[in-house]
């Protein structure tokens, strides 16, 4: 690293990585298990939660909800003591959840099925992601639901009352978020919940880690295909005394890529075979471009080997898909990602901003509606990276410092969305 201000930071080339890193917990474990754990009967100690802005604003929504937290000076230490059933507030609450579609979803349709009126407001991007097929679903069982800006967006005006249960339908094209925020609130329902999904499901692998979050806290759902999920009334979520949160599959990704583009390897704790996340295999996509891979249950070691462009569908790991992306510019021949619509909700279009920045160091790049083709440069050029408020923009990009030119990465601080101390250790591991 060689110099950093508030706006941005240049990395200088570098050549190797090397090392050992044990990763922060997972966001997608962490704001699960948070919600979880307020809405069971007694007190949940987490161990390893993840501490960035994501979870933050989790943590504060349900210490604003009244829920008793005790977090540890590092804050990744958690003991919650849970309110047994629905999180309900006497009054109106405003609670802010920055642009966390973790807080967001599952906190809607958490309060929607709850006592108080809740408004959900965020950053003015979270008012760009939509959220109207998780308010038509929980609309269709009961809730009272209001948008506030436009139509299908946050912000959001909930009235809390008991849903009813019974058939609901959502769609799946848009977000996995959306499902899972249904699961997680159907024990809220009086009845049973069944739900069918309408089309096609993006983003599985999420829904696997929702369910078997659940089911850590007491609750079953009877899964037919990941196409209806019947969820029994009478189900109650039950603490499960200490929970360890999964280090975060999507955030080894840059370290694993860094690895399979130079010389050297890695090795990260945290996540591994026996992982319960999908973007663990984002190292199988490693492995087909060339790099060499080794499993252990909690860990992924990742070298280098010649690295060629692959044709693939990463619609299951949309996060560590944008890592293939970068690491493209280090492949022989061209990489095609498809099935990746969705990028384009997500933290900025990541589809315009990825062919954009991608341009500057030099690669050819064809966007499509849903997928995008990067054809290397022959050399990698220096390059100011805008990041779009985006933290994975800004730890893709790093991985052009693998070329001969510095790069300078603008806003480097957008990374506390979910992992605030990335750039050190960058630092540490490529030095
Ligand atoms: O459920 C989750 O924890 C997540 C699901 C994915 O979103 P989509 O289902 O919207 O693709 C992913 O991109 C996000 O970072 C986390
Ligand atoms: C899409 C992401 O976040 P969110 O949970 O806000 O959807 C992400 O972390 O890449």
């Amino acid at each position: 690293m060689s110099s950093q201000t508030n706006e941005s930071l240049v990395l200088a080339p570098v050549s190797t990585a090397h090392g050992e890193i044990t990763l922060p917990g997972s966001k997608s474990l962490s704001n699960r298990i948070l919600l979880l754990a307020a809405l069971a009967e007694g007190e949940t100690r987490i161990s390893n939660l993840l501490n960035s802005d994501d979870v933050r604003y989790m943590l504060q929504a349900l210490t604003a909800l009244g829920v008793k937290l005790t977090l540890s000076d590092d804050k990744t230490e958690c003991l919650v003591q849970g309110k047994g059933g629905r999180l309900s507030y006497d009054g109106a609450l405003t609670l802010f959840l920055g642009n966390a579609g973790t807080a967001m979803r599952p906190l809607c349709a958490a309060l929607a099925a709850s006592d108080g009126e809740f408004t959900l407001t965020g950053e003015p991007r979270m008012y760009e992601r939509p959220i109207g097929d998780l308010v038509d679903c929980l609309r269709a069982t009961g809730a009272d639901i209001t948008y506030l800006g436009e139509e299908s967006y946050p912000p959001l005006l909930i009235r809390g009352s008991r849903l009813r249960g019974g058939q609901v339908s959502i769609r799946g094209n848009i977000s996995s978020q959306f499902l899972t925020a249904m699961l997680m609130a159907a024990p809220l329902c009086e009845g049973d919940l069944e739900i069918v999904v309408e089309g096609e499901l993006v983003s599985k692998p999420y829904i696997r880690i929702t369910l078997d979050v659940m089911q850590r806290f007491g609750v079953t759902v009877d899964n037919h295909d990941y196409q209806r999920f019947v969820v029994r009334a009478g189900q109650h979520y039950r603490a499960p005394g200490d929970i360890m949160v999964e280090g975060d599959a999507s955030s080894a990704s840059y370290f694993l890529a860094a690895a399979a583009i130079a010389g050297g390897t890695v090795r990260v704790h945290g996540t591994g075979a026996a992982s319960v996340q999908g973007d663990a295999r984002f190292a199988d996509v490693l492995e087909q471009m060339g790099a060499k891979v080794a499993w252990g249950d909690t860990w992924i070691e990742v070298s280098r080997g010649q690295l060629k462009g692959i044709d693939v569908d990463l619609n299951h790991i949309p996060d560590a898909a944008m890592t293939i992306a970068t690491t493209a510019l280090f492949a022989e021949g061209s990489t095609a990602i498809r099935n990746i619509y969705n990028w384009r909700v997500k933290e900025t279009d990541r589809l315009s901003a990825m062919a954009t920045e991608l341009r500057k160091v030099g690669a050819t790049v064809e966007e499509g509606d849903d997928y995008i083709v990067i054809t290397p440069p022959a050399r990698i050029l220096s390059a100011e990276i805008d990041t779009y408020d985006d933290h994975r923009m800004a730890m893709c990009f790093s991985l052009a410092a693998f070329g001969d030119s510095p790069v300078t990465i603008n806003d480097p601080g957008c990374t506390a969305k979910t992992f605030p101390g990335y750039f050190e250790l960058f630092d540490r591991l490529t030095r």
